[in-house]
């Protein structure tokens, strides 16, 4: 993270100081007024203390003297992550105080100023919300005080600390949800969510108008960028501009769009047109480019390279002091291909959109394709991508020996072999300076060739389902020897070594590729949770969704929730996207990944009883088709004919013969090819399917030319919860 961008964070809670002190100020007054006013207006007053107090301690990092410090970069990033929402709870706060005190149109009644007084569900809700702020701020002050770099990175990568960090970045799902609050329900907050009422408050306010403007202007300019020479010429696009700016405006809530188009054309340079359909369109005529407030974070990163300032680390694998070599992965991966020049000779185009859950394969999905499709671009730049394969490398042998602490299958203190130890002391070297060095390398090398040796560890090593470890530890401990060479001489990783890397992905990345002269459009998300709410954003006009699933995902748990078993969350989320009105007109390809892994880990014995126990087999063919067949079973489109869903079996890490790549493209040709009649495509399966639970569509008109791009929803029971689902509520 940059230094600008590193005062602007802080500089954004300091700038809050004014407001906390108002508010403390106001819930005195009333504490003072009424005697017996409720314990949560005297918490919510030590609360705020506790922020003017970490107010003052933070300002400490505002000094650029401090900017050169690692420390400081990674403690910046927390913040940024934690407090994200911290203004707009302070906002709602003082809009809540400003209704009580009968300030503005909407002050309060007397019913409703005796509930907010006594404390009741706006109250609660905010004073958790800010509970959960202040938490985090304490915990960043205490990471503040630490001397050293390894004692703040023993802090922050605690369990407890990441929940805390984790909860305090949830607050913004609750304040920030835009059109569709049920789809941006995030899992800790999901009781909150449904019942926060300040969401409307918060619309109402012109701060919160003004970033949505702002936000519309980013995408109208995205779009325009996109669509400059086809607005006016090509149907479909004209289409997908035209619901992309009414569906601005829904999100808005603005009572009278067409002003609104008139200011933006004012100001913007924005042509905004009334068809006779009464559609809200919008053309470029301006040259108007001039970059607006950066107050909102990107929500699409087009690989013209903007993407490097919405890349936030996350917590999980190597979550301290490789932001830089990852982003620089990410960049890499986003600017293979020259977006802009491709799109200009456009051929044949198709969206293409990965989803899916963390850690199911999309990004090395991608990878793979960029590899066998356009080698040529895929550059290897310098020391970045080495580092990424160490680092990599060593955070899943730190990440295995923490498992083994944490179980208590192994201790440091206590145990005879003082190797473990020896190699946790050099990964947090490693993370203190990240820069390699062939000592270190070489050491650590050492340190793993005797590991190797230690009964425990090979005993966890061989276990995948006892501890939740990285998917390529045996290859990066198989392999140290070769890695720490690559390191010491400076050599390029392999493609092996880059595909098996893991980085978890934030935001939304385009890549271009262009294949038999058509040009896909690829968009990878990140599958955390936390990140599922902006997935919302490359919904529109996808020709293909593919959905890579982890197959070995029973009894492994997520990255950001421990105690969610992968394999129903990866079933959750296909039935949410299968079912979802935004891909009533999409193919389907779902990749069965990790199907190298497999055969391991039916043999585990743990797995094996577990999966009996569930009536599921376990020999791989027939695993495999069980796992079909329950994807299938969830589909309840009426119109998803056999030739739209397609599986595709992968083991993604091979470079030698890239069965499934392949299998992917073929299967993308294919999808190009026009979809037949509708009638009479079902085949045997998905028409007892269809027939057991019919389902309308209520409002899908396809026949109309206008009307395309309103896709009706499904009206079936249940669609509202799968999407609650889909975007992080916990299962
Ligand atoms: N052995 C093996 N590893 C795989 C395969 N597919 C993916 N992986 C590994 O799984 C890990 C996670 O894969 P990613 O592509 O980062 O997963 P993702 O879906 O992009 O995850 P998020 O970005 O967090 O949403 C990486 O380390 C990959 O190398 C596979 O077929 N075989
Ligand atoms: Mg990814």
């Amino acid at each position: 993270m940059d230094p600008a961008t590193i005062f602007q964070i802080v500089g954004t809670v300091l700038s809050l100081g004014d407001v906390v002190i108002r508010c403390i100020t106001r819930l005195s007054a009333l504490k003072a007024q009424f005697h017996d006013a409720p314990i949560i207006v005297t918490s919510m007053i030590g609360q705020l203390h506790m922020v003017k107090i970490a107010q003052d301690q933070l300002s400490t990092l505002n000094s650029p003297t401090f900017t050169h410090d690692p420390r400081y970069h990674q403690l910046a990033v927390h913040i940024g992550n934690a407090l994200d929402s911290f203004s707009p709870i302070l906002l709602a706060l003082g809009q809540q105080l400003d209704r009580y005190e009968g300030i503005g149109a909407n002050w309060m009644a007397a019913k409703t100023r005796m509930g907010f007084l006594n404390g009741e569900r706006e109250m609660t809700n905010l004073s958790i919300l800010l509970d959960r702020q202040v938490n985090a701020l304490n915990l960043l002050l205490q990471a503040i005080q630490c001397a050293t770099w390894t004692q703040q990175s023993e802090i922050l990568t605690r369990v407890e600390s990441q929940s805390i960090l984790r909860l305090a970045q949830d607050c913004s799902s609750s304040l920030l949800g835009l059109e569709d609050v049920a789809s941006f329900i995030s899992e800790g907050t999901a009781a909150i969510s449904t019942r926060f009422e300040f969401d409307d408050v918060l619309r109402s306010t012109v701060i919160y108008q003004a970033a949505e403007r702002s936000h519309l202007r980013q995408a109208i300019r995205a779009r325009r960028a996109k669509n400059i020479d086809t607005v006016s010429t090509d149907n479909v696009s004209q289409r997908s501009v035209t619901f992309g700016f009414r569906q601005a405006f829904r999100t808005m809530k603005l009572t009278k769009p067409i002003e609104e188009c008139d200011a933006l054309e004012n100001q913007q340079g924005i042509r905004v047109e009334v068809d006779i359909h009464r559609e809200t369109t919008v053309q470029n005529s301006g040259t108007n480019d001039t970059a607006q407030d950066g107050s909102q974070e990107a929500s699409v990163n087009s690989s013209g390279g903007t993407n490097s300032g919405s890349t936030r680390p996350q917590p999980g694998l190597g979550n301290s002091g490789l932001s830089n070599w990852r982003r620089a992965f990410q960049r890499r991966t986003s600017s293979a291909s020259d977006t802009k020049q491709k799109e200009q000779n456009a051929q044949p185009k198709s969206k293409v959109l990965l989803l899916g859950a963390s850690g199911g394969g999309k990004t090395t999905l991608l990878n793979a394709l960029q590899l066998y499709i356009d080698s040529e671009s895929v550059k290897y730049e310098g020391g970045d991508l080495r580092t990424l394969v160490w680092h990599n490398a060593l955070d899943s042998v730190r990440i295995l020996l923490r498992e083994m602490e944490e179980s208590g299958s192994w201790s440091a203190e206590q145990s005879h072999d003082s190797a473990p130890a020896h190699l946790l002391r050099l990964c947090f070297d490693c993370e203190r300076d990240p820069a390699l060095n062939s000592e270190h390398a070489t050491d650590v090398a050492r340190g793993i060739a005797s590991l190797r040796q230690n009964e425990e560890f090979q005993a966890a090593i061989k276990s995948r389902t006892a501890y939740q470890f990285h998917d390529n530890t045996e290859y990066y401990i198989n392999n140290i020897d070769r890695l720490a060479e690559q390191a010491i001489r400076s050599s390029a990783p392999t493609y092996e070594d880059m595909l098996r890397t893991q980085v978890t992905t934030t935001g939304i990345h385009q890549t271009v590729l262009t294949y038999k002269d058509a040009q896909y459009f690829l968009y990878d998300v990140g599958g955390e949770r936390s990140e599922r709410k902006k997935w919302i954003h490359a919904f529109e006009g996808v020709s293909t969704v593919i959905y890579p699933v982890e197959v070995t995902g029973y009894r492994r748990t997520l990255r950001e929730d421990k105690d969610a078993d992968r394999m129903s969350e990866q079933f959750m989320i296909w039935e949410s996207i299968v079912n979802s009105h935004w891909f009533a007109k999409s193919n389907f390809l779902i990749v069965f990944t990790k199907t190298d892994l497999l055969k391991g880990y039916l043999n585990e014995e743990g797995v094996c009883n577990f999966l009996r126990s569930k009536g599921i087999p376990t020999t791989v063919d027939k695993y495999l088709n069980y796992l079909e067949s329950r994807f299938r079973k969830l589909i309840r489109w009426f119109g998803l004919t056999e030739q739209r869903l397609r599986f595709v079996y992968a083991n993604l890490v091979d470079v030698e013969t890239q069965h499934a790549v392949m299998g992917v493209m073929d299967v993308l040709e294919d999808f190009k090819k026009p979809w037949p009649s509708q009638t009479g495509t079902f085949t045997a399966v998905n028409r007892e399917l269809f027939v057991k639970s019919p389902v309308s569509r209520d409002s899908v008109d396809s026949s109309s030319e206008n009307s395309s791009v309103v896709i009706g929803r499904l009206s079936v029971g249940g669609n509202e919860d799968t999407n609650a689902l889909l975007f992080g509520m916990a299962p």
